[in-house]
This record gives C-alpha cells, structure tokens and sequence, in this order.
C-alpha cells in the first residue's frame, strides 16, 4: 500500500515519519520548496522540529501528480485548505482510495465538518471512505517517539482497520471508531477550550481554573456534540476528554499559547496582527458562535472566546462575566 501525506508541516511530517518507521511506502507532498529540501537533503525538517533528525527513508515532493497511484492520502493542512486540496487531487486520483483527515475544525464559509468536505470534494468512484485519524497528539512529541494513542474513526470499520493496522507501532497505539459527528466537533470545540485555558493562563489563573475550564468546557462540547447526533460517550474517549486535555495543558498547544498571550496582554490586537501558526481555534470560534446561536446552544466559555476574538471584550471582564452567570445546578 503506498502513502501519500499531503502536507510538509508539523503533523503531515510526524505521521509519515510513522509510516516510515514502520517500512510503509510513503511520500509527503509539499508547497514549501525549503521543507522539501530539508526533508530529502538534511533529513530533516528544522521549521518545526529544530535538532530532530528524521527516519533517513522519507521522502517529499513537490509535485502533485504523486497521488496518481496512491492507495492512502492523508491530509495534513490546516482546515482552511481542504477543499481546495481535494479539488486538486481529485482528477489524479485512482478509484476506491482511502482518504485520511487529520484537520481539526470547520470548513470556514459552510461550517461543514472535515469528513464532509472530503465527500463532497472527492469523486464517488475514488473514494472508499473517509477515516479521520484523531485525538490527544502532539507532532512535536509523535516525532520524536514518544507513546500516542489516538483513534481512526470511520463510517466504513474495514476503512478504519487498514488504517489502524497501517499506523500502529510501539509508540503510536490506534483505536477504531465510528461516531464521526461526536469524535469530529470533539476534536473541533477543543481547540477553543484550549485558546480559553491559555487566555485563563495568561490572566494569572491556576489549577482551580483549569480543571473548572475543562470540565465545564466538556459539557459544552457534549451539549454541541449530542445535538448535532453524536454520542454522549465518544466525549469520555480520546477524541474528547483527552484531546481537550492535552491541548489545554501543554506547551505545545499553538491554541494555548494564543490563548496565553492574549490573556497575558488583556487584549487580541497583538495577536491577530503578528500570529502566522496554524490556530485552528480562532476559526473554529467563529462557526461555534454562529451555529450554537442558531440552533439556541447554550456555549458560555465558546461564546467569550468568540467576543475576545472577534468582537475585541477585554478577556478579565470574560472571566468575571461567566464566574457572575445565574447560579444553577451542576447536571
Ligand atoms: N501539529 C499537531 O500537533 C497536530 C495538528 N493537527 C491538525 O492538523 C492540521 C494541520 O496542522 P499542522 O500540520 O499542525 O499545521 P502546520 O502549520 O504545521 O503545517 C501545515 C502545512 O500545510 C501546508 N499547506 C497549506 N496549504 C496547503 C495547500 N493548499 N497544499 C499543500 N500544503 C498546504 C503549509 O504550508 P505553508 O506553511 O507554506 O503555508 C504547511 O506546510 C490542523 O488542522 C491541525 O489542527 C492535529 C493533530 C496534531
Ligand atoms: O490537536 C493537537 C493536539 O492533539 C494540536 O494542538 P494545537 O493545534 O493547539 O497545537
């Protein structure tokens, strides 16, 4: 079976470090000239993971005509790209390949899920199943081997087995799935719980906070999950309690550190002017404000971050605003 990662960044060049440790054929396909070079000349990709030297095996490519005898394409771009990805390969693609999302969020102008994007964009004949590869995972970590588990959820099981068998070795332990909507809008809401728990971070707040933060983020993540059908379950597994936990917690989180800054700075301006990371959570901010208020979701910690971002509330006056909501029972 070959491979072909669609995206030279941080997650698109750990995952295929995986595919290469465990003898899979495997190709990245990169837009960044620079990282293509260091991935094939250097053996490594130094924009990311400055000092990690990668398995000398993998390749990178600039030209997409690569994907025309893939079996596997994962996608490894920021959610904004997806469409337009699909649409490019789709003419080169074989019939009945598998095609992998790792993107966390929404599609920006349709508020579509990641796995629906990829149905709509991939021709019927090429696609077997869409299996989005999700959960508590840091590149920054995956590439230097450190143990994993994340879940392959699929609505065709077969799908998510070849993926499981594909990518699971002794450092990355996959799981199969098949609640797509939970498992999906779990790893998507978490990242704006995550931008709170840096801005919570930034203003000063502590432990308390944080554990107050995620779990009262998790219920909202299940309010918004089981609403649009998801199961109240898949929340209490790696795609959610666990995802919202790493990225709440850790430095590596590019959705914290967003959060961090501007709580540090009790303001967005600095941030929105200078932040070129992927922040998947300001994106994924908006389209939780506008479908929550559509569908009368109540979002409170999704609806602040929203009015930091967006509407430029000063985050201290976000945290008192919530301490200071009507009082009322737990469950
Ligand atoms: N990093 C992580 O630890 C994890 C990330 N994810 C998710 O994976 C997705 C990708 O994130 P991540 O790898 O971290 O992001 P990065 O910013 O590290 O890398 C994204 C890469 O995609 C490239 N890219 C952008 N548009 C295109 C395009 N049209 N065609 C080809 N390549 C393109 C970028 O190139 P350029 O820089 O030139 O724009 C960059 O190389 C996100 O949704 C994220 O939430 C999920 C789990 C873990
Ligand atoms: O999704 C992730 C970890 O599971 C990566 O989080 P960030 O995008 O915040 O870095």
């Amino acid at each position: 079976m070959k491979t072909v990662v669609i995206g030279s960044g941080s997650w698109g060049t750990a995952l295929a470090q995986v595919l290469a440790d465990n003898k899979e054929k495997v190709i990245i396909y990169g837009i960044e000239k620079s990282e293509i070079d260091d991935i094939n000349l250097n053996h490594e990709n130094s924009k990311y993971f400055e000092g990690v030297e990668l398995n000398p095996n993998l390749k990178a490519t600039d030209d997409i005509t690569v994907v025309k005898d893939a079996d596997i394409v994962l996608l490894a771009v920021p959610t904004f790209a997806i469409e337009g990805i699909c649409l490019q390969i789709d003419p080169y693609l074989k019939n009945n390949i598998i095609v992998v999302n790792v993107s966390k969020g929404f599609h920006p102008e349709t508020s579509e899920r990641m796995s629906e994007v990829i149905r709509r964009c991939i021709s019927k004949e090429h696609l077997s199943s869409v299996v989005s590869l999700i959960g508590p995972s840091h590149a920054e970590e995956v590439v230097i081997r450190l143990l994993t588990t994340i879940d392959a959820v699929s609505l065709k099981e077969e799908d998510a087995q070849v993926i499981q068998r594909t990518f699971s070795n002794n450092y990355l332990r996959i799981y199969t799935g098949d609640d797509e909507i939970g498992s999906e809008l779990g790893v998507a809401i978490k990242n704006v719980m995550a931008i709170a728990s840096g801005i919570l971070s930034g203003l000063g707040y502590q432990d308390n906070t944080r554990a107050a933060l995620i779990t009262r983020g998790l219920q909202e993540m299940i309010r918004y999950g089981v609403f649009f059908g998801g199961k109240q379950q898949t929340f209490m597994g790696l795609t959610g309690i666990g995802d919202l936990i790493v990225t709440c917690t850790s430095i590596h989180s590019r959705n914290f550190e967003a959060g961090y800054q501007i709580g540090k700075e009790n303001d967005v301006t600095n941030f929105l002017k200078y932040n070129k990371k992927t922040v998947e959570g300001v994106r994924t901010a908006k389209i939780v404000h506008k479908v929550a208020k559509e569908n009368n979701i109540d979002m409170p910690i999704c609806e602040e971050v929203y009015q930091i971002l967006f509407e430029g509330k000063e985050p201290k006056t976000c945290a008192n605003d919530l301490m200071l909501r009507e009082l009322k029972k737990e469950f």
